[in-house]
């Protein structure tokens, strides 16, 4: 199942995302959960990636280990070859910064700024220099070029999402996570999203991981990564919203199985 299909570092394209061992355990003695148990994975660059897992099976915890946003308590992340893990909290900073890029379900646009100033933010903190004429590339590769100088309140969920990928795309970040990207959106508007994601993997070789819980979200990757209990149960490749829902079907159903064996 997983072991075969799954990419092999090195094979055909470089690795953009690698895990090893990781967990991820929260709360206080005798009241522990792993939220991550032992996630090994490798994703190439240029691949769109899905995760997808019934709730709580730990895909926000592995995003947010895979992205810096969040240290595993074991295990090793890398970034296009580069270690994320290990150093402190300022070169953990500087890391994001510069390799990867962030899309929440709530956008998290700055409201007193304007289209063209959210799109150039990630740029100024990282303290580099603003190509204008290049973000306003960007902003019209996103359907927004005639709306610089609006404010997010100005504009409609589905704009202040592209608006999110647009800031996201404008470091050129190595990986762009995704957390439940199409959530807060109407489901014209999320297709629009997930178009955008998916072009901006064919023509600019972007990586994308994505977390979402829609199959017809995850059909728009190239392939879904499953998680039950904080591990990696599945994977498939060429998605269709048809089998991503029926295998989701068939997990929740043996998650709940082994719940009731366990009696938990
Ligand atoms: N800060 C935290 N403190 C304690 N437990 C946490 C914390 N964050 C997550 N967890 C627990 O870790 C497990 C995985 O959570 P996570 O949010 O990663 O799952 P998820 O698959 O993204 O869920 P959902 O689909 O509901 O968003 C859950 O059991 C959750 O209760």
């Amino acid at each position: 199942m997983f072991g075969q299909e799954r990419p092999a570092a090195g094979e055909a394209s470089a690795e953009a995302l690698r895990l090893e061992g990781v967990r991820r355990i929260y709360g206080a003695e005798g009241n522990r959960v792993a939220a991550l148990d032992g996630v090994s994975l490798s994703l190439p660059a240029g691949s769109f990636t899905a995760v997808m897992g019934p709730s709580g099976s730990g895909k926000s915890t592995l995003l947010q280990c895979a992205a810096g946003l969040d240290r595993p308590t074991e295990g090793r992340v890398f970034v296009d070859g580069a270690e994320l893990t290990g150093g402190g909290e300022a070169a953990l900073t500087r890391f994001r910064r510069q390799r990867v890029g962030f899309v929440f379900q709530q956008f998290n646009l700055l409201p007193t700024l304007n289209v063209m100033e959210n799109a150039v933010l990630p740029l100024k903190l990282a303290g580099r220099r603003v190509d204008k004429a290049a973000v306003r590339a960007v902003l019209e590769r996103v359907g927004l070029g005639d709306r610089l100088d609006r404010l997010p309140a100005e504009l409609s969920g589905g704009q202040q999402q592209r608006v999110a990928i647009a800031r996201a795309l404008v470091t050129r970040p190595r990986v762009v996570f995704a957390d439940e990207p199409t959530g807060a959106l109407d489901t014209r508007s999320a297709r629009a999203v997930l178009e955008l994601l998916r072009e901006s993997v064919r023509t600019s070789g972007q990586t994308v991981v994505m977390v979402t819980h829609d199959p017809v979200a995850a059909s728009f990757a190239d392939s879904v990564l499953y998680l039950a209990d904080g591990r990696i149960v599945g994977y498939q490749t060429s998605p269709t919203a048809e089998t991503v829902a029926e295998r989701m079907t068939r997990l929740a159903d043996e998650v709940e199985r082994q719940r009731t064996a366990a009696g938990v």
